[in-house]
């Protein structure tokens, strides 16, 4: 019997903690018997890893900007999300258009009339409810900035966006907070300031409560 695709985002600010658990998610929909792809955005396609390197490390207007992130997502979408759904595969992507809202939208500024234009037209499917592309769930890694700044102090050498200051992460988290009261049904808030095997369990209770992946032997 094939399943339904399923399509999972990981948000948050930079720092947040997305990248330590969505491979032991993707673990555990194997686990439960499912085809899995990881990805992330910017990225996951040649080009869009292409427009990835440009857009972290080029400087650039928000409008252009904001063009590239939905450039690269359209050609992640047609080669590689909307394949996926459509085998019934698990898509596990790091990212996806609520960072563009909250990063380009609340961190830059950028008019969020023109992003939702960009968004109808670059996530139109004829398969996908109402026409449009979204995630069935989002997990949003809720952390204060100043915690995500402390975790990556010295890390590694900071891009365009992990450069910015304490402020532009608070706008970023901000718009992350007005997505999340936009859509509270395709939403799950993790509060990401918890020691790691605190975030992981909430990350999987998440998906259990579903009924997507097995509830925590035990649990
Ligand atoms: N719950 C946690 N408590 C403390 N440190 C953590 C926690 N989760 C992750 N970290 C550490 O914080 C740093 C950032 O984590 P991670 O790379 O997972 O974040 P991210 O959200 O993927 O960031 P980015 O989007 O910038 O790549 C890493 O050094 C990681 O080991
Ligand atoms: C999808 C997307 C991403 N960004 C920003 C957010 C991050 O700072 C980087 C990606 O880096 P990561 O380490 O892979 O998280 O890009 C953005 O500004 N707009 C977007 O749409």
């Amino acid at each position: 019997m094939s399943s339904e695709g399923l399509f999972i985002s990981f948000e948050g600010i930079d720092g947040a903690g997305k990248s330590t658990h969505i491979a032991g998610l993707a673990d555990a929909f194997r686990a439960a018997g499912r085809e899995v792809v990881l990805t992330r955005e910017p990225g996951g396609t040649p080009l869009a890893e292409k427009l990835r390197a440009l857009v972290l490390g080029d400087a650039m207007d928000p409008l252009t900007e904001s063009l590239l992130v939905f450039a690269a997502r359209r050609d992640h979408l047609v080669t590689v999300i909307e394949p996926a759904l459509a085998r019934g595969d698990v898509v596990l992507c790091d990212r996806f258009t609520d960072a563009t809202f909250a990063y380009q939208g609340g961190g830059r500024g950028f008019d969020l009339g023109v992003l939702r234009q960009l968004e109808t037209w670059v996530q139109g499917s004829p398969t996908a409810p109402n026409g449009l592309r979204q995630p069935h769930l989002t997990i949003w890694f809720d952390l204060p900035p100043a915690v995500a700044a402390e975790r990556l102090a010295g890390a590694r050498v900071p891009d365009r966006f992990e450069s910015q200051p304490a402020e532009f992460f608070a706008r970023v988290a901000q718009g992350y907070a007005d997505r999340a009261a936009a859509e509270p049904a395709r939403f799950a808030r993790i509060a990401a300031d918890q020691p790691v095997p605190a975030v992981w369990q909430a990350v999987r209770s998440t998906c259990a409560a579903r009924g997507w992946i097995a509830p925590e032997a035990g649990a």
